[in-house]
Parts: structure tokens; C-alpha cells; sequence
């Protein structure tokens, strides 16, 4: 649905050249929700901002639906951009504007609407995003995340296929935060919108997205299925964004000379008692020092650091035979990981 291909932007500065983008390519598809993480100027902004020509790429082309955004002409744009809503950080409410008036803004401006037809569709908006009692307040009157859903509500007013979020959940307490990160979410799965969200917070790439790319200075440095990319996270800076969530650390006080591993495990085994059974067979007493167990994409994610108690040959037969199970098993090196 959306194809960036081989994108570079570089911005002209009075101290020079600053290059934000450098060859990017990116395929969302249809139906995601799309995240794009990474440190404070790794390009985020700027990337999202090419999907509707907030910027302009210097070399490169951006295909939404099919179509090449990147040649567009203004009139045809102004019309495809009706296709693209977009919600930011400091929600962009018009102040002066009563919550209505803010949600009709961008049907106005496609002047083919009547005066009922605006009020009839402030009304489903306001109702899907649970405000109806705030039509007639201004912005002032609302808090952080009421402003959001505001924002989200206007972002929705034309029918967009798309829906860009440009750290959306940045400036709410992580409670609200998750009331609007369940928003989109249902925005994704019963309005059928393709969402890409960029963020600098791996839990909320955790709780919603589909697919992920991590970003860093400037270039795509990993993507996968948000489920591959925590239980398999190979880029440094993707392995920092994923223990940042994740908690996997080894606890303070362990001595470097015990024998410590990291069990990786899915769904099925959790419900199996394989580690037990396993240690009973060969005298191996398995110590678990930490575990955490975290739902990812309706998929349950299994991490425990464990200690192998027992003679060097047997707790290797025992790893063996863990393996077979499908666990995964990592060696914790000088407690490096
Ligand atoms: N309009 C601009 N003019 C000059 N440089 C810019 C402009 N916009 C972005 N940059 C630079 O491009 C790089 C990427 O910035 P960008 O805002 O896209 O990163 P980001 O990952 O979104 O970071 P943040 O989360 O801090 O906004 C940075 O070095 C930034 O200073």
C-alpha cells in the first residue's frame, strides 16, 4: 500500500548539509499497523512526513496506492492527501475552534458537504471516539488525552485508507496513552485503516504494532514481524530497544561463575512442563534467576535466565534435549547479553 523506494532526504543548513534519510526503502502493507522506533534524529519525523508530502524526498520515489506521490501535481495531491490522516504529538487543535469546528476543518475544506451532513458526521466521530458530550467545548477544556482523541477524530472526518501518527502517545501518562493506543487499534480492525505510527517507545510498538522497522541515523537498520524482531532482535541498536521493554537483564548479585542461559520459548512449550521433566532425567537442576513472560501480536513470548545446576556432560544432554523442544538456547557469556 505504501512503497518507499530507495529515499534520501537532505535538508540545506546554514551550517551545512544535514542528511536525514539515506536510501530507505519500506514496503506497508495493507491493513498494518506499521511502526517505525528509533532515537531522537534517526529520521523518524522526516520519514513519516514523505508520506504525504509534508517533505519532499531528494531522490527517490514514494508510491501510495499505486500511485507516485512524489510527481504529483498540487491539485491532485490536495485531493489524495484527503486519503491520509495524520495526528501528532501536541495535537494541533485550532484553539479558537470549538471541538466541531476542529472536526469539520478538513470537510470544509472539500467544500462537497452541506451544513446537516458536517453535523451528522461530527456526531459518528465524536460517538466512535466516546466525546459526544464535548462538541461544543474548545480545546482548553480538554485534557491531554481528550485532546488526542479530538485530533484523531478530525484525522478521521475525510475516510482515510491511511493513518499516520507521529508520536501520538508521547505526551499522555501511560494510562492514557493506552486508552488511545486501544483507539487505534480498533481504528485498524473495524475501520480497516492502515496506521503507521513512529515512536521512540518499544512498548508501544510492543502493544499494537504488526511490523516494525528501527531506524538510526538516518537509514532502515532492521524489520521484521513485531514478534520475530523481540524474540530475535540482531542489530545492537534493536537489541537496546527490545531489553529496554523486555527486562531480561541479569540481576544484581549473580557471580560471574555460574553456568547461565536464556530459554526462548513460544506458546506450546509454556503449557508443557519439559523443563522438569527434563532435569529430573538427568540430574540437572534448573534455578530460574529471571523470566518474563510477555504477549506479543496475540502471541505469548516466553524468557527465563536459568541457571543449569549439574555435572558439565549431563546439563549439555539436558540442553539437547531442551532444544528438540523447539526452546532456544543461548549461552549468558560473562552475563554480556
Ligand atoms: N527542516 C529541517 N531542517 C534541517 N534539518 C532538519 C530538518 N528536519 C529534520 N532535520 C534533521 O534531520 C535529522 C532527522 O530528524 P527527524 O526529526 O526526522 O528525526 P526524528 O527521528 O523524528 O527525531 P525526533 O524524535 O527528535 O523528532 C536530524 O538531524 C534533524 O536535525
Amino acid at each position: 500500500m505504501i512503497e518507499i523506494d530507495e529515499v534520501s532526504k537532505q535538508f540545506q543548513t546554514k551550517k551545512g548539509t544535514v542528511t536525514a534519510l539515506q536510501d530507505v526503502t519500506l514496503n506497508i502493507e495493507r491493513g498494518q499497523i506499521f511502526g517505525i522506533v528509533g532515537y531522537s534524529g534517526a529520521g523518524k519525523s522526516t520519514l513519516i512526513r514523505l508520506i504525504n508530502k509534508l517533505e519532499k524526498p531528494t531522490s527517490g520515489r514514494i508510491i501510495v496506492d499505486g500511485e507516485n506521490i512524489t510527481t504529483l501535481k498540487p491539485q491532485l495531491l490536495r485531493k489524495r492527501r484527503q486519503n491520509i490522516g495524520m495526528i501528532f504529538q501536541q495535537f494541533n487543535l485550532f484553539k479558537a475552534k470549538t471541538v466541531a469546528d476542529n472536526i469539520k476543518y478538513p470537510l470544509k475544506l472539500t467544500k462537497k458537504y452541506s451544513q446537516a451532513e458536517l453535523d451528522q458526521r461530527v456526531d459518528e466521530l465524536l460517538q466512535f471516539v466516546g466525546l459526544s458530550d464535548k462538541k461544543h467545548d474548545y480545546p482548553a477544556q480538554l485534557s491531554g488525552g481528550q485532546k488526542q482523541r479530538i485530533g484523531i477524530a478530525r484525522a478521521l472526518a475525510t475516510n482515510p485508507e491511511i493513518l499516520l501518527c507521529d508520536e501520538a502517545t508521547s505526551a499522555l501518562d501511560p494510562e492514557t496513552t493506552d486508552e488511545i493506543l486501544r483507539l487505534l487499534k480498533r481504528i485498524n480492525q473495524e475501520l480497516n485503516i492502515t496506521i503507521v505510527l513512529i515512536t521512540h517507545e518499544m512498548e508501544v510498538v510492543k502493544t499494537i504494532c504488526d511490523e516494525v522497522a528501527v531506524m538510526e541515523q538516518g537509514r532502515i537498520v532492521e524489520q521484521n514481524k513485531v514478534f520475530d524482531l523481540f524474540t530475535n532482535p540482531v542489530h545492537p541498536t534493536t537489541k537496546r530497544f527490545v531489553h529496554s521493554v523486555l527486562n531480561d537483564h541479569v540481576p544484581k548479585g549473580v557471580e560471574p561463575s555460574r553456568k547461565l542461559y536464556r530459554f526462548i520459548f513460544n506458546h506450546q512449550q509454556i503449557l508443557e512442563p519439559v523443563l522438569s521433566q527434563i532435569g529430573r532425567k538427568y540430574e540437572v537442576d534448573f534455578n530460574i534467576l529471571y523470566g518474563s513472560i510477555t504477549e506479543l501480536t496475540d502471541r505469548l513470548f516466553g524468557n527465563l535466565l536459568i541457571e543449569a545446576v549439574g555435572s558439565d556432560y549431563k546439563v549439555q544432554f539436558a540442553l539437547l534435549e531442551l532444544k528438540q523442544y523447539g526452546i532456544e538456547i543461548k549461552e549468558v557469556d560473562g552475563f554480556a547479553s
